[in-house]
C-alpha cells in the first residue's frame, strides 16, 4: 500500500534542470525542519509525531471512543479549521458515503465551524430523541465559533441530562495547560485530551484532535498511525531524486515562480471532497502571506467539469492541477447491455463504472494539458486508514518544505486575526473601543457615497 507522486504530465511545461536546481534548496529546507530551526520552529512537533506520539493517551482516545459509541447515538464534534477539517476529511473519505444513515453506526455531526443559527437549529432538530456526546476541540480555547456552539450545546446537555450526567458526555480536546477551555474542563471535571503545544491546528489531525472523532466513527486509528509512520520514514531523506513529497514541494514552487497562481486539487471521488478542504487550510494558512503563495482551490470531477471545466480549459491560464487519484475503487459495478440502447451507451457494456471514471480522468488530464495546465498526480493504491495516514504526512511534509522554499513562515497565520478584530469591534467587545470608532467612521463614509 502506498502513496506516490509523479509529475510526468508537467514536464512539457518545465525543464528537468529546474528540478535539479532545487535539490540544494530542498536539502537546506529539510535540514531546517529536522534541525528544529527557522521561522515557526516552535511548531515542529508534527515532524516526529508518527513515531513519538503519546501511546498512553492514544489508548485513552480508543477507550473514550468506545465509551461514546456505547453511551450515545450521536457525537457532536465542535471545532473549526484544523480542529475539525482533519476528522471530517477522514470520516467522509473512509466511511460509508451515508455514514449517519446506517443502522448501528454512531452518527457524527459537526458544529462550531460556522455562526449560522439555521445550521444549529436544524442540527438540534435532527438530534431530537437521540442520546448524544460532545467533543469540543479548540487549541486556543477562545475561538469564537466553537466557543459559541459549545455554550449552546453545554446548556442543551445540562437541560437534557442534568449537570452530573452531562459531565460524563462532554470530552474536551485543548491545550495542556492554557486557555479558557482548559480552565472550564478542570472546573467541571470533563475528560480531556491534549493538543501538543508545538503542533498547530492544521497539522493536528493525527493527534487526539482528529483521532477521537475518527475512532468514534468506527475507523481504525492504529492503521492510520501505522500509515503515517511509514510515510515518516519514506519522506525522511533530503534527496529530491527519491523524495516524492519534496518533489511535489519543489514543483509547486517552480510553477509559482513561472507565474501560475492557483493550484487546483482535483478529485474523482466525492468522498475526497473534505480531504481537499483540509488540504486547502494546510496550504492556504501556511503559504498565503507576505503577498505570496499559490492559491489552493479544489474541484470534484467529473461533477465540476460541468461547472468549472470550461474555465479550467479556456479561461485565464492561472492553474496547475494536482490530481488525487485512487488507483482502484474497492467497489466494482459492471455496466450492463440494454436491448434498446436508446441512450447509446452500449459501447460501455462490460466495463466497470470505475473504468469509465478513470478514462474520464485521463481524458480530462490530456485535455487540460492541451489547455496549458501542468498536471501533477498523487496516487493512492487504495483508500483506507493506512493510506490516509500516509497521505496526511506526505502533505504535511510537502507543505512545510514548500513554504520554506517560498521564504515564508509556514507555521503561523497572523492574517486570520484581522476579521476577528473587526468582528469584535463591531459587536462591542471590551477593549475594542478605538477600533469600533474607526470602523463606524469608515462605514459612515461608505454610506455617504
Ligand atoms: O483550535 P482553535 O484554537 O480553536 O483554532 C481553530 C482554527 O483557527 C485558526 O487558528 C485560525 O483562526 C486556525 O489556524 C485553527 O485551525
Amino acid at each position: 500500500m502506498s502513496v506516490t507522486f509523479e509529475y510526468t504530465n508537467a514536464m512539457s511545461f518545465m525543464k528537468s534542470t529546474e528540478m535539479d536546481n532545487f535539490s540544494e534548496f530542498v536539502k537546506s529546507a529539510h535540514n531546517q525542519i529536522h534541525g528544529q530551526r527557522g521561522p515557526g520552529s516552535d511548531y515542529l512537533g508534527w515532524v516526529n509525531w508518527p513515531i513519538e506520539y503519546d501511546r498512553e493517551e492514544f489508548e485513552r482516545v480508543k477507550s473514550a471512543a468506545s465509551r461514546i459509541q456505547q453511551q450515545s447515538d450521536a457525537l457532536i464534534v465542535i471545532g473549526i479549521g484544523g480542529s475539525y477539517l482533519g476528522s471530517k476529511a477522514a470520516i467522509e473519505a473512509l466511511s460509508h458515503t451515508f455514514h449517519n444513515q446506517i443502522d448501528g453506526n454512531t452518527e457524527v455531526y459537526f458544529a462550531g465551524q460556522n455562526i449560522s443559527s439555521i445550521y444549529i437549529e436544524n442540527l438540534l432538530h435532527v438530534l431530537e430523541g437521540k442520546d448524544i456526546s460532545i467533543n469540543v476541540i479548540s487549541k486556543s480555547g477562545t475561538t469564537t465559533e466553537p466557543a459559541l456552539a459549545f455554550r449552546i450545546f453545554r446548556e442543551f446537555m445540562e437541560k437534557k441530562y442534568g449537570e452530573e450526567e452531562a459531565r460524563k458526555r462532554i470530552y474536551v480536546t485543548t491545550d495542556k495547560t492554557e486557555g479558557a477551555l482548559r480552565t472550564l474542563a478542570t472546573e467541571e471535571g470533563y475528560e480531556t485530551f491534549v493538543i501538543p503545544e508545538d503542533i498547530g491546528g492544521r497539522y493536528s489531525v493525527l493527534t487526539p484532535v482528529g483521532l477521537l472523532p475518527i475512532a468514534v466513527a468506527g475507523l481504525d486509528i492504529d492503521q492510520m498511525m501505522a500509515g503515517a509512520e511509514a510515510s515518516y520514514h519514506k519522506y525522511n531523506n533530503p534527496d529530491i531524486a527519491t523524495n516524492g513529497s519534496y518533489q511535489y514541494a519543489a514543483v509547486r514552487n517552480i510553477f509559482n515562480s513561472k507565474g501560475k497562481s492557483i493550484e487546483l486539487l482535483v478529485t474523482y471521488e466525492p468522498g475526497l471532497h473534505y480531504v481537499a478542504e483540509w488540504w486547502k487550510q494546510l496550504f492556504g494558512e501556511s503559504e498565503g502571506k507576505d503577498v505570496k503563495g499559490l492559491f489552493p482551490a479544489s474541484v470534484n470531477f467529473t461533477t465540476d467539469l460541468h461547472s468549472m471545466g470550461q474555465y479550467v480549459q479556456e479561461g485565464r491560464r492561472l492553474f496547475i492541477e494536482t490530481v488525487l487519484q485512487i488507483k482502484k475503487s474497492p467497489v466494482e459495478r459492471t455496466i450492463q447491455a440494454d436491448a434498446n440502447n436508446i441512450d447509446g451507451l452500449n459501447f460501455l457494456t462490460g466495463k466497470t463504472m470505475d473504468e469509465v471514471n478513470k478514462m474520464a480522468a485521463l481524458g480530462t488530464t490530456l485535455a487540460h494539458i492541451d489547455g496549458d495546465v501542468p498536471n501533477l498526480l498523487i496516487e493512492l493504491d487504495e483508500l483506507n486508514e493506512y493510506t490516509f495516514g500516509e497521505l496526511v504526512y506526505f502533505f504535511e511534509k510537502a507543505c512545510a518544505i514548500s513554504g520554506t522554499l517560498l521564504g515564508v513562515n509556514p507555521f503561523d497565520q497572523p492574517g486570520v486575526e484581522t476579521y476577528k478584530k473587526n468582528m469584535f469591534a463591531l459587536l462591542g467587545k471590551d477593549g475594542y473601543e478605538e477600533e469600533r470608532k474607526q470602523l463606524e467612521e469608515r462605514l459612515a463614509e461608505i454610506t455617504k457615497h
